[in-house]
């Protein structure tokens, strides 16, 4: 595997020097390890990432006991980010300060004066440098990781999903440590006034980690339900088995007492940094784009009809209603991506209606074009007044919208069916189709520059566990003979290089040429010198691939 790399020295130094090699002095004064608790001797220099287990945090034995280590393993790779405390989200606003809990750690025990500073993105953004004449086979060093924005996406979506509470907060108190197999629990609503509006009942959110296997979910918390029908917790069962990309996944559901009172609670898959059509089209600080007559542009409108029918037709299709088409219960979960979310609570709630599922169905039709017209007119109050909000949307947006919306709002009746929905706006599910292909394909492109990143840091940690080890079984000179002598000038000659006045060469293409033809293992020669300039050794990179496999394999096999 080759890369013909080039870039000027000065776009490799500022390569080199960008955040994601080795972010600034500040960052790393102000980032802090997170040591796992067999090492003795935690190192005195901080790291860019911090790699944290989140059990690790809270000291607590049982939990840790309940964790296998390669889920530890898994779960601390996960965890991978600046590690601090970032509060410009609005659920922390509401809940005051939160950070990472470190006080539990022993570690940190003595280093708990200092608060945890937010993360610096910028130091993860290089701008990248100006260049119009690059030949074909150059490439400038920003074209060998993620896109800045995906990756900055990527890492709040990270940290998002492992904040957990402060000790010191009255909330962490106030929460159950633990409840069934969920603890770390962490709320998730925007303001906390409760509203009845929805469920009839007050509902909380939270964000929790699963002991089974380490992974964060949604468990909402409907107060104060005392389920008197024990069959209706079957109901979830059909749920359960729903898989689809728009609609956020039910998990299971369980009564408890440990909030003091009965509560029902449903648990789901966890969106990290979501937010829902009401916040963003409704609430007036939401800022999405509005269209001249100050609803949502009709692009982003089909894009989100596409998506809904989608979710219904799987829904009814599997004999289920959703009952629960409400923009405060629709998540945006990334640019235009939407998920139906609450799933199967109305199913236990009014589990004894005795209304039959096809009603349901009608009313789900019936709500998602009362949707649509809210959107369209950008008012949750456009419902109240049809013929003006349909002159409006009309004046506005195509007549293909209005026909759709019509059919929607119509008479319930036994003809009248998502799959009739799916008909009408055939040529716009083409279009989203086009639109998700396309996205896949920018993702695709994103992944596959990293995808020889990971190659390149499996021989950096084989290198890296070979070179200069003080002693090996027994012996001293060990990594200063055979294989290991090559490997180190080799090291040297990758990473050490100067000029002619001693001064550091620091450049990121030649680092990457020499490791990427090391893996490939290529039958170049490669002119290696000892410091001290008395030795010359002229050693092909097929050569020192199998010195670092042999060399690797010995440090494996042997006690
Ligand atoms: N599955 C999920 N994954 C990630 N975040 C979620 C998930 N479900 C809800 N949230 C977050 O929790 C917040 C609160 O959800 P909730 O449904 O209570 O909305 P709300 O606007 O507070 O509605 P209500 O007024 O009914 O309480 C949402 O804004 C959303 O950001």
């Amino acid at each position: 595997m080759q890369f013909a790399a080039k870039v000027a020295e000065s776009q490799a130094a500022s390569g080199m020097n960008s955040a994601y090699y080795d972010p600034s002095a500040g960052a790393q004064q102000q980032s802090r390890h997170h040591q796992p608790q067999h090492l003795h001797h935690p190192p005195q220099h901080s790291q860019p990432y911090e790699i944290q287990n989140p059990y690790a945090y809270y000291g607590d034995p049982s939990l840790q006991q309940s964790i296998s280590p390669e889920m530890g393993l898994d779960t601390a790779v996960r965890r991978m980010s600046l590690g601090a405390g970032h509060v410009t989200d609005p659920q922390q606003a509401a809940y005051g300060s939160r950070q990472h809990n470190v006080a539990l750690d022993p570690y940190y025990a003595q280093q708990q004066l200092a608060p945890r500073q937010p993360l610096q993105y910028h130091l993860y953004t290089t701008p990248l440098p100006h260049i119009s004449n690059l030949h074909p086979h150059q490439k400038t060093i920003h074209s060998f990781f993620l896109s800045d924005h995906v990756r900055e996406e990527l890492q709040r979506k990270s940290e998002a999903a492992q904040q957990v509470l402060d000790p010191s907060s009255p909330e962490f108190h106030r929460l159950p440590a633990e409840i069934h197999t969920y603890h770390s629990f962490y709320p998730l609503d925007v303001h906390r006034d409760r509203s009845l509006k929805v469920f009839g009942y007050p509902t909380w959110v939270y964000k929790a980690f699963w002991s089974v296997d380490g992974k964060p979910y949604v468990l909402r918390r409907i107060e104060g339900f005392r389920l008197t029908n024990e069959a209706a917790m079957s109901s979830i069962e059909g749920w359960r088995r729903i898989r689809h990309s728009n609609i956020v996944s039910v998990r299971e559901a369980f009564t408890t007492k440990a909030f003091g009172d009965n509560s029902l609670v449903f648990v789901y898959d966890y969106h990290p940094l979501s937010t829902t059509l009401a916040t963003k089209y409704f609430s007036g600080s939401g800022g999405g784009p509005t269209a001249p007559g100050g609803g949502v542009p009709e692009k982003n409108l089909w894009s989100f009809i596409t998506q809904l029918a989608s979710a219904l037709k799987t829904i009814h299709s599997a004999g289920l209603a959703a009952c629960i088409i409400e923009p405060s219960k629709i998540l945006i979960t990334g640019k235009n991506r939407i998920r139906l979310n609450c799933c199967g609570i109305f199913d236990m709630l009014s589990f004894d209606s005795g209304k039959s599922i096809s009603q349901y169905q009608q009313e789900d039709l019936l709500h998602f074009g009362q949707l649509i017209v809210a959107l369209a007119c950008g008012s949750l109050h456009a419902i109240h007044n049809l013929p003006k909000s349909i002159d409006h949307i009309v004046r506005h947006n195509s007549i293909d919208l209005k026909n759709v919306i019509l059919y929607l709002l119509s008479k319930p009746s036994s003809y009248k069916s998502v799959d009739d929905v799916v008909t009408m706006i055939g040529p716009r599910i083409l279009h989203e189709i086009n639109s998700a292909h396309h996205n896949n394909d920018q993702l695709e492109g994103a992944l596959t520059r990293e995808l020889e990143n990971g190659r390149l840091v499996r021989l950096l940690c084989k290198l890296g566990s070979i070179n200069e080890r003080p002693e090996y079984a027994g012996d001293r000179t060990w990594s200063e003979t055979g294989d290991r002598y090559l490997l180190k000038l080799f090291r040297d000659y990758v990473f050490h290089q100067v000029d002619e006045d001693g001064r550091p060469i620091v450049d990121m293409a030649h680092v990457l040429q020499c490791l990427n033809k090391l893996d490939a293992g290529v039958d170049e020669k490669v002119m290696l010198t000892s410091r001290d300039e008395n030795s010359c050794l002229i050693v092909s990179y097929k050569e020192l691939r199998s010195c670092v496999e042999s060399t690797f394999q010995e440090l494996l096999t042997k006690p």
